[in-house]
């Protein structure tokens, strides 16, 4: 866990120099949690009843609003996050194009899954009553802003502009380690808020460090559903108090994926050099801060693991040092690798180069064989950072018996040629099984916002199976179907009515 429980007021705090920057930030008094909570549940049902394009439009201004905050937004989020100017721009770009394609997505309606049984009064021996659903959202929803992405999964990312294109209003949680960050975005959604003439409780951000803030609000009877980035002790903490409400609601919390990777034969023998290069790529991009992070590796072991090895481990020791988020994740990770070093069994293959700065992640590189990987449970835990571990196979059965131990991860990625297709055809299903994104060639680290996107896995990658974070899928998570029965046409919502006004697609007895 990242954050302490201080007393003083929060500041922001550079993590390139340990020092503290900007305004106060007080912590939100009950009173404050109880007025955003209340102001939420007052905007609901307008907000989830705007037409089609008040609402698109809403997450086009948002977008604007947050581009027209300039390199002031830029520079702040760099000066809270240690991460350099060419991916918080990049960031910037992804939030405002996620912002942009649920706008398209909330215009199309097909999110509102239109459909109707018309009435078979004649059937026999039974009558079929008039039968009208659609989707409508949960709630007030709390996202909780991720550390690591301080745009793209925070204030303004992927859960809000889903939660907001579902029709929830969202009451975010803003991330302590990027205070200032939080608070502008949070103000580019307001402006939009006033711009689309919306009720002000349609969004709200609440600053804090103290535990009770986010546990509060999870609790808070009128939240209906959360998303979460983060830690895995932090997501199970909230799943825990979301299922012990007297009304449970769903926790949609990504948190720990060690994204396997697997070397085949016939790739490995073919580019094991370029493929050690290329994987130490991604596994320090960014210092490693991605929960898509390549944390571990599967190959055969033998003269072609040896070459990859060599490349990598080329690569890896000039790897200059990156800084980490927080002191308190940079202690992570240092506490993680020194695990490591300590575990029987795992050997050091390289380490990245050592700065003279603060909160500086150096990278770390280790192998093991896989009898030992599969007796040491601690092997499989996510270290957040630029460390991977290198598990040696004997053979396919082993490989297929290794995988298949694995917790759930949001990727599993192949690396493969031609030749290997049939030794990788009886993986696949394993790999299915375990992850929500299933890679042929690539490196899992950049995650792309469409439709096909899952960002998602089974648990401990998420809290949730059945949804994806990332793309316009996301949106499902923050819906639930309605049935309308031999409702009368003045009463039902427009998109289900006789002549449909909203001209969204719909299906007629199961029939598109
Ligand atoms: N999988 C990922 O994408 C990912 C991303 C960021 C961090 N992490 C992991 O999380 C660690 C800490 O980083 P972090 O601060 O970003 O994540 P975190 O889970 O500690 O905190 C995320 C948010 O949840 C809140 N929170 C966490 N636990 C809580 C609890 N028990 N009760 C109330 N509120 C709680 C925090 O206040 C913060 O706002 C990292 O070292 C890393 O291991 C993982
Ligand atoms: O840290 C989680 C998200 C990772 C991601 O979005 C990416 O790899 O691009």
């Amino acid at each position: 866990m990242a954050e302490a429980a201080p007393k003083a007021d929060l500041r922001a705090l550079n993590p390139a120099t340990n020092e503290h920057f900007g305004p106060s930030f007080p912590e939100p008094s009950a009173a404050q949690i109880e007025a955003a909570c209340a102001a939420a549940a007052a905007a609901f049902d307008i907000y989830r009843e705007t037409d089609l394009e008040t609402r698109a439009a809403f997450l086009e201004a948002i977008a604007a609003e947050i581009e027209a905050l300039g390199d002031e937004l830029i520079q702040t989020a760099m000066a809270e996050t240690g991460l350099p100017q060419a991916r918080i721009t990049g960031e910037r770009g992804r939030t405002c194009g996620q912002l942009r394609l649920f706008a398209q997505v909330v215009r199309r309606g097909d999110w509102i899954g239109a459909r109707i049984d018309p009435a078979l009064p004649e059937r026999t021996p039974l009558p079929r009553a008039d039968l009208r659903q659609r989707f409508i959202p949960l709630g007030p929803v709390v996202v909780f802003g991720a550390s690591n992405f301080p745009l793209a999964f925070s204030t303004g990312g992927g859960d809000t502009a889903s939660a907001l294109a579902a029709g929830c209003p969202v009451i975010v949680k803003g991330h302590s380690a990027h205070p200032n960050t939080g608070a502008m975005v949070g103000s580019a959604i307001d402006k939009a808020i006033k711009t689309a003439g919306l009720p002000a409780g349609v969004f709200s951000i609440l600053i804090g460090q103290q535990r009770t803030l986010g546990a509060g609000l999870v609790a808070d009877p009128r939240v209906k559903a959360v998303g979460f980035t983060g830690s895995r002790a932090g997501g199970v903490a909230f799943m825990r108090i979301a299922a012990e409400r007297r009304e449970p609601i769903p926790v949609f919390a990504e948190m720990s994926s060690i994204n396997p990777v697997v070397l085949m034969p016939a790739a490995l023998a073919a580019r094991a050099e370029a493929l050690g290069t290329a994987f130490v790529g991604s596994l320090t991009m960014g210092a490693g801060q991605f929960c898509t992070n390549p944390g571990l590796i599967f190959a055969l072991e033998g003269p072609d693991l040896d070459r990859f090895e060599a490349a990598a481990v080329a690569a890896l020791t000039v790897a200059p040092p990156h800084v980490m988020l927080t002191p308190g994740i940079f202690g992570a990770y240092e506490q993680g690798v020194n695990q490591l070093l300590d575990r029987d069994g795992v050997k050091l293959l390289a380490r990245g180069c050592v700065g003279d700065g603060v909160n500086q992640a150096v990278g770390a590189l280790f192998s093991v064989d896989a009898e030992t990987f599969q007796r040491d449970e601690v092997l499989s835990h996510e270290v957040f950072g630029s460390s991977s571990l290198i598990v040696r196979v004997k053979d396919a059965a082993q490989l297929a018996t290794v995988l298949e131990s694995l917790e759930g991860q949001l990727t599993a990625t192949l690396q493969m040629d031609p030749a290997d297709v049939e030794a990788a055809r009886p993986l696949l299903p394993i790999l299915e099984r375990k992850a929500g994104r299933v890679l042929a060639n690539g490196w899992p680290t950049g995650v792309e916002v469409s439709h096909a996107m899952v960002h998602g896995g089974p648990f401990p990658a998420t809290s949730d199976p059945r949804s994806t974070s990332v793309g316009t899928r996301a949106i499902e998570r923050f819906l639930r179907p309605v049935c309308y029965q031999d409702i009368p046409d003045a009463l039902l919502p427009a998109a289900l009515k006789a002549d449909n006004p909203l001209g969204v697609r719909r299906a007629i007895d199961g029939v598109l």
